[in-house]
């Protein structure tokens, strides 16, 4: 793990963003995730990090009620956000999705122009009176996830057409045109070359300025170059949560140690 880089520690945030208390999920008689306990801060790139299977994804849904269309699925414990259930029956999980934002492993833009990929989320939102206030926000939004320069003279094209990389900053410029206050990420690099890995890994570290990213990897180093912190988990259980740093140099439980070390996986 030498050549490990970690992310620049600034870190003076101590609120909870997110806070998961006694979290359980059944998929079936699955017991997918058990006691699920931690606080998730603003400001912050929170990372998952574990073997295959071991429930990372399954608690990132959890985050903004993804799981909820999944039959069979349940979820026990308490997820809040700012303090309020996200799983109180009031909560309209498509309001949710606006203030949590998703972006998947493979990107995912719509059949539609760039133009309207972005706009998609602020037009069935309402958050805009006209076509001059969405064009800033398609503008603000591309230029946040690093897709302006090469999208500006193409906005009517299809989102399809653009490359791999292009397509995850589209995605990315889609999940904040709606100015979520956490941005979740399942893998977004893995279907993306090193270039495009690196610049990814750039927008996060800017986007942490304004939203709390959590990001799901199973590359050890993008955990070290782009989070401040790291939760390991293993087997449906959360082992450790911790400093970045804390976790890859000095890990206290054997498991996570095993882990790093690629002793399990
Ligand atoms: N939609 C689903 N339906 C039923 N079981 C599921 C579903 N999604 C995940 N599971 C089960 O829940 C457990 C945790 O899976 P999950 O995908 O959350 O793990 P993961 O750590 O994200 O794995 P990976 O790194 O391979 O993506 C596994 O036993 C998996 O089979």
């Amino acid at each position: 793990m030498d050549d490990i880089r970690f992310a620049e520690r600034d870190l003076c945030v101590t609120e909870a963003k997110i806070a998961a208390r006694d979290v359980q999920v059944h998929y079936g008689t699955n017991h997918a995730l058990k006691d699920v306990n931690v606080d998730i801060l603003e400001q912050t790139v929170t990372a998952f990090i574990g073997p295959s299977g071991c429930g990372k994804s399954t608690f990132l849904r959890c985050l903004n009620r993804m799981n909820d269309t999944i039959p069979g699925c349940r979820i026990e414990g308490r997820l809040t956000l700012d303090g309020q259930d996200i799983y109180d029956p009031r909560v309209d999980p498509v309001q949710l999705r606006a203030k949590v934002g998703m972006v998947f492993q493979k990107p995912n833009p719509f059949p539609k122009s760039i133009y309207d990929n972005v706009a998609y989320g602020p037009r069935i939102h309402g958050l805009t009176r006209n076509k001059a206030e969405l064009d800033e926000i398609v503008e603000k939004s591309l230029r946040r996830a690093a897709l302006w320069e090469e999208a500006k003279d193409r906005l009517a094209s299809p989102g399809t057409g653009l490359s791999g990389g292009q397509q995850q900053r589209l995605c990315i410029a889609r999940a904040i045109a709606t100015s979520p206050e956490v941005l979740l990420m399942d893998e977004p690099c893995s279907a993306l070359d090193p270039i495009a890995t690196a610049q990814i890994e750039e927008l996060i570290d800017e986007l942490r300025a304004q939203f709390s990213v959590v990001i799901v990897t199973h590359s050890m180093q993008q955990a070290a170059r782009v989070s401040q912190r790291t939760a390991f988990f293993h087997l449906g259980r959360l082992v450790e949560y911790g400093e970045t740093g804390q976790i890859f140099t000095n890990p206290h439980d054997p498991r996570t140690e095993s882990y790093i070390s690629g002793r399990i996986g």
